[in-house]
């Protein structure tokens, strides 16, 4: 998977893909991966030992290398070559400026050392969450087969725990397309995903990362079918368990 066959043409660093009408700081390349790459790491998933799958009502999901039990990662081996590369290759090769380094630099394992996938046939989403103290406040999202809006919630004010249940921004994600939320908006904000068949109201005014997209053009009726998406969001888990590199075969996944 190193060699492309479609060239990837990396932004110069990712302050040159940041969405700019969010808070900081989010980034979105459309084109971040290629079509042969996208189409082999869903082999990958579509492939993975049956066990790997762990099946909610509506969706399914993979950990790798595995699960958190308690905020901690238990299995310290490395990610799989097939995660590796190109994702995270390719993700630590941009500086996040021009006299900055990478993304990933200041998390306490320089990179990502944990993926969950997810995969959303269309109608299904997920509820608007925060992803906790668990990671390094970084989170990289691949998504693959098809686009979604992926929609951003600000908690009330007072602190009862009600959220306003209109998102006050939309980030639309396209097919191989790597998106970067960290700062506060990994921190101050919810995301979550609608369980409808189309996204509607798609446009320039309502769309976070509108300049960025590869294709707007696509969705000049403002419409967008689901058709099934599955991500890769690659994080680091700040506490990696000692025990786990030693426990043995038995404990360890496919
Ligand atoms: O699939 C996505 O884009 C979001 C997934 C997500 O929010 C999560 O796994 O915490
Ligand atoms: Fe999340």
């Amino acid at each position: 998977m190193t060699s492309p066959l479609t060239q990837i043409n990396l932004p110069q660093s990712l302050e040159a893909s940041r969405i700019h009408v969010l808070p900081r700081a989010a980034y979105y390349i459309a084109d971040f991966i290629s079509e042969e790459e996208e189409e082999a790491i869903l082999h990958k998933v579509e492939t993975a030992p049956k066990a790997r799958w762990r099946q909610l009502t509506h969706r399914r999901l993979q950990t790798w290398p595995s699960d958190l039990i308690k905020d901690t990662l238990l299995d310290a081996r490395p990610l799989p070559d097939w995660l590796e590369d190109p994702v995270v290759s390719r993700i630590l090769s941009i500086p996040l400026s021009d006299d900055e380094p990478n993304i990933f630099a200041g998390s306490p394992h320089g990179r990502p050392n944990h993926v969950l996938i997810n995969e959303y046939p269309p109608s299904t989403g997920i509820m608007p969450h925060k992803d906790g103290s668990a990671y390094h406040p970084v989170v990289c999202t691949v998504s693959l087969g098809a686009s979604l809006c992926l929609n951003l919630y600000k908690s009330k004010e007072g602190g009862d725990g009600a959220l306003d249940p209109e998102p006050v921004w939309r980030i639309l994600q396209e097919p191989r397309s790597l998106l970067i939320t960290t700062a506060d908006l990994y921190s101050e904000y919810l995301h979550g995903i609608a369980p409808i068949s189309t996204d509607v109201d798609i446009s320039a005014q309502t769309i976070a990362n509108w300049s960025l997209l590869r294709a707007p053009s696509s969705y000049q009726d403002g419409l967008n079918q689901r058709q099934t998406r599955t991500s890769l969001t690659f994080r680091d888990v700040l506490k990696v368990s000692k025990l786990g590199s030693k426990l043995g075969p038995m404990f360890n996944r496919p």
